[in-house]
């Protein structure tokens, strides 16, 4: 990922309200000089897994829906992952191309209160009492990812990762060629910036359930950067590697929205990137230890999730 690294690195050498410190940085390094926290793929026991194609599919539905949780209080990415799960587990067609491609959202109600589409409802489907952040952008990636995977993979996410030939880099451009919903991009101070969050977190999906192995095999998973969401941010912040102007973290404090695509959004995903970079490249000088970005992230996600007062920014994106 190339152009994730190199754009994001632009981002980090001309940010102004987000800055890497890196005597922090190198503090972080030294506490890890003598084992690097390990965080074992779906620790948490929440994903579907049957070692087949299946998974495959639910794992492509799962990560076009991976985003945007903190509008509703009570919702994270564990009901997602653990709604579809029982949702396939009740019935092993749900996931099906042309099934993805019928899931509704009440739009309109007529007037006896009768919602004016038929076909099952994504909330439904999920079980959630309510209607979910960004629904209807949900609903329209769905029928997206259905209605391509018919027109291009036989329906089959698992033909799109067969088609890749074990590379996580040809399946980042596939499914960025072909998903537009995936195409998590910026521009900032005139430059276009890559980010790529929820391409490069199905190549990372596949690597860790299967363990490296079949669909999961990816010579060049090194490639993967960290996954730019609104968790590791935090966790950089509050390890002190990332500064905040004092306006951005006043705002992130009083819970304001950042807007999409503006500077301090833009600032906040690209130096999380290119801060794990550094830590990655600091981790092997200094430590002689060869760490993928993929097992910082997840480290670094896991510890953030479970801190119930971290304070992440909150934009409105369907992008993570
Ligand atoms: N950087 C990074 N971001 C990640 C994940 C994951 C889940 N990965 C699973 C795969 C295997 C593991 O066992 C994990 O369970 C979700 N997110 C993002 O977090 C946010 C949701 O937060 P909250 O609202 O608190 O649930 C939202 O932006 C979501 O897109 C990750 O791994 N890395």
């Amino acid at each position: 990922m190339e152009e994730v690294r190199e754009t994001s690195a632009w981002v980090a050498r001309n940010s102004s309200h987000v800055t890497i410190d890196s005597s922090g940085l190198e503090k972080v390094v030294e506490t890890m000089k003598e084992s690097i926290p390990k965080v074992e793929w779906d620790y948490e026991g929440i994903h579907y897994f049957d070692n087949g194609p299946l998974t495959v599919q639910y794992l492509f539905v799962l990560d076009a829906l991976n985003f945007c949780f903190w509008p509703d209080k009570d919702l994270n990415y564990d009901h997602l992952a653990k709604g579809l799960k029982e949702a396939l587990l009740n019935d092993h067609s749900a996931f099906d191309a042309d099934r993805l491609q019928k899931y509704t959202v009440i739009i309109a109600v007529g007037n006896d209160n009768q919602s004016l589409f038929s076909g099952p409802q994504l909330r439904e489907l999920l079980k959630w009492p309510r209607s979910l952040p960004l629904e209807e952008e949900r609903v329209r990636l769905l029928h997206e990812v259905g209605f391509e995977l018919e027109r291009s993979f036989e329906g089959k996410a698992s033909k799109l990762v067969e088609s890749c030939g074990k590379s996580a880099v040809k399946l980042v451009a596939l499914v960025t060629r072909h998903f537009p919903g995936f195409r998590d991009h910026s521009m900032y101070k005139g430059h276009q910036v890559f980010l790529y969050k929820r391409a490069q977190i199905f190549a990372a999906d596949l690597w860790g359930a299967f363990k490296g192995q079949g669909y999961g095999e990816f010579n060049d998973i090194g490639s993967i950067t960290m996954f730019a969401d609104y968790i590791v941010p935090a966790v950089l912040q509050q390890l002190g590697v990332l500064k905040y102007s004092s306006t951005l973290a006043n705002a992130i404090q009083a819970s304001s929205e950042i807007g999409a695509g503006t500077e301090e959004e833009v600032e906040l995903r690209a130096c999380s990137i290119f801060a794990v970079e550094k830590m990655r490249e600091l981790l092997s000088i200094k430590c002689g230890k060869q760490v993928l970005s993929v097992e910082l992230d997840l480290w670094l996600w896991s510890v953030g999730v479970q801190c119930p007062s971290l304070q992440h920014h909150r934009t409105l994106s369907i992008y993570y």
